[in-house]
């Protein structure tokens, strides 16, 4: 884990990826970047091919990611390497760089097929599938032999178990957004890659929304081109290897009173179980003292957790404490009154689930958020981030960093909008996009228990923003411990992670220490 550099966890959009390459052309005449996108590629898939005796096939589109395929091609063929390329473009028509690479390929016999000889080479076995359709310049959906191939190749992948490595972007992923190109939604045309190599620096499109499942893993390779980054940089990847914060030390010489108390306020009638988990993971992730108080009071003892107080939640002092307010909470009138209260108290608050509807449906209570002085984090999903900003969930899965933002600048909070790559912002405009997790997440109950670590993390001293990066990453690596261990993805329920979230959190901690 000490081994990434800030530079690995920065993200760039398309617009400064672009200037960063208008510069450099502008400032090195010859600085043929198509060449050395085509070399790193090239040394990257020697290093994934297993059976060289198998030709590798490359997918080669219209503009300069066409060309990147035609340089790895006569890198490829340059070693001995037997190569097939797929050509989806009018080579005349590439940048001059691209033209030379398709020469040189050319003349390193490698064959080159158009889109016509796709079925027979579909009956073929490849070593290696590298995708260089379409990158950063991808406009409109993807159709006609595009689409032909890129369904084509997909399949043969899954079923021959072959590698698909992408070149900068999986072709029909949008960089920025990580949803895919296409204005019909019933059509999903993208290459379904294992890992793509990309170029000057990270893109936030690869690790969120559709992402993640479409880019593999990534691998980043700057092309000798600096894109300065600082920890004041806005936009991250989330690793706990970069929090420049801790946590308190655990002096011999403390006591219960020293990590903070929290108080869970949710559990309407039939949803007790999402408060008393969220209460259980403030107790497994460190708080001193956790309380509970459900609106509708039918349990006031944990069996399982006894150490958990209950409290009357409409007689709650609200002056000291950390409150997580939302988990199973509902819509009745008791828990608008006791929202308003906890929205208008000085305390540092996490607004959760209900708590967050509620908000969206009542000018009062969006008012009270608005006006707070005291910090709060929202950790809504999609739908409730949606509701908060009056849009629908799909215009905020469109662009999820977007959304995130305009959520911190709204509230003037710090927000967690979850999903796959969960995205962390603030009113500052800083944004993290999150590296850990997966789909054994996608369960009830998970959002619980992050709302229940982040009061956790808040009571023993953290600030909101260090609060939520720290949250989400332990949240996604608890649940990647447990998978790794063969729990889930499929039937990880939420109440594993607590005691998962306590290993990663002392895991953490310790690694801290010896890094210092
Ligand atoms: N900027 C860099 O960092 C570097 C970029 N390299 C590689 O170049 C691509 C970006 O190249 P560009 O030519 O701008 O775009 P594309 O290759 O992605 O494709 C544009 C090409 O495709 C046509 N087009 C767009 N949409 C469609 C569609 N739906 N159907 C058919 N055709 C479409 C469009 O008209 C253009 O002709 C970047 O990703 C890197 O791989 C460098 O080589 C390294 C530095
Ligand atoms: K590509």
């Amino acid at each position: 884990m000490n081994t990434i550099t800030l530079a690995d966890l920065h993200l760039l959009n398309i617009q400064t990826i672009r200037d960063l390459e208008a510069n450099t052309i502008n400032e090195i005449p010859h600085a043929n970047l198509i060449k050395k996108a085509g070399k790193a590629t090239a040394n990257l898939a020697k290093q994934l091919i297993k059976k060289k005796a198998l030709p590798a096939l490359i997918l080669a589109g219209p503009g300069n990611n066409g060309g990147d395929a035609c340089a790895t091609a006569a890198e490829l063929a340059k070693d001995g390497y037997s190569v097939i390329v797929i050509l989806c473009a009018d080579p005349e028509k590439y940048s001059a760089d691209g033209k030379k690479a398709f020469d040189k390929a050319l003349s390193r016999k490698v064959i080159f097929k158009n889109s016509d000889a796709l079925d027979d080479l579909l009956k073929l076995d490849f070593s290696i599938i590298i995708d260089g359709l379409f990158g950063i310049g991808l406009k409109r959906t993807i159709s006609g032999s595009y689409e032909k191939v890129i369904n084509g190749v997909n399949q043969l992948a899954h079923k021959k178990q072959i590698f698909i490595l992408s070149i900068d972007v999986p072709s029909g992923l949008n960089a920025d957004t990580g949803t895919l190109v296409t204005d019909d939604a019933d059509k999903n045309v993208a290459v379904k890659a294992d890992a793509t190599i990309t170029f000057i620096a990270n893109k936030p499109g690869l690790h969120t929304a559709d992402g993640k499942d479409y880019a593999g893993e990534v691998i980043v390779n700057d092309l000798g081109i600096q894109s300065p980054v600082t920890e004041e940089s806005k936009l991250l990847l989330n690793h706990a290897s970069r929090f420049n914060f801790q946590l308190p030390e655990r002096k011999q010489n403390s006591h219960k009173g020293s990590y903070g108390e929290v108080i869970v306020i949710g559990g309407d009638k039939g949803m007790l179980g999402a408060s008393v988990l969220a209460a259980r993971t403030a107790l497994y992730s460190g708080a001193g003292k956790v309380n509970v108080s459900l609106l509708h009071p039918a349990i006031d003892y944990d069996t399982l957790h006894p150490e958990i107080m209950y409290k009357d939640a409409q007689h709650l002092q609200m002056k000291e404490e950390i409150v997580v307010i939302g988990p199973g909470m509902g819509h009745s009138d008791i828990a608008k009154t006791i929202l308003s209260k906890a929205l208008s108290s000085e305390i540092s608050l996490v607004i959760d689930a209900d708590a967050l509807n509620l908000i969206a449906a009542n000018k009062e209570l969006n008012d009270l958020l608005m006006g707070r002085t005291a910090s709060s984090i929202l950790t809504p999903h999609p739908l409730e981030a949606a509701r908060l900003l009056h849009i629908s969930a799909k215009e905020v899965q469109q662009d999820r960093c977007k959304a995130a933002l305009l959520l911190a600048d709204k509230f003037k909070c710090v927000v967690v909008l979850k999903g796959s790559g969960t995205i962390i912002t603030d009113p500052e405009g800083r944004l993290r996009i999150n590296t850990t997790g997966n789909p054994g997440l996608a369960t009830g109950g998970s959002g619980d228990v992050l709302a229940g670590l982040c009061g956790a993390l808040l009571a023993q001293g953290l600030n909101s923003f260090e609060t939520a990066q720290l949250a989400v990453w332990l949240h996604g690596a608890a649940a990647d411990t447990l998978v790794e261990a063969g729990v889930g993805p499929i039937g990880m329920i939420a109440s594993e992670l607590p005691e998962a979230i306590r290993h990663c959190l002392n895991a953490f901690v310790d690694n801290q220490r010896l890094a210092n």
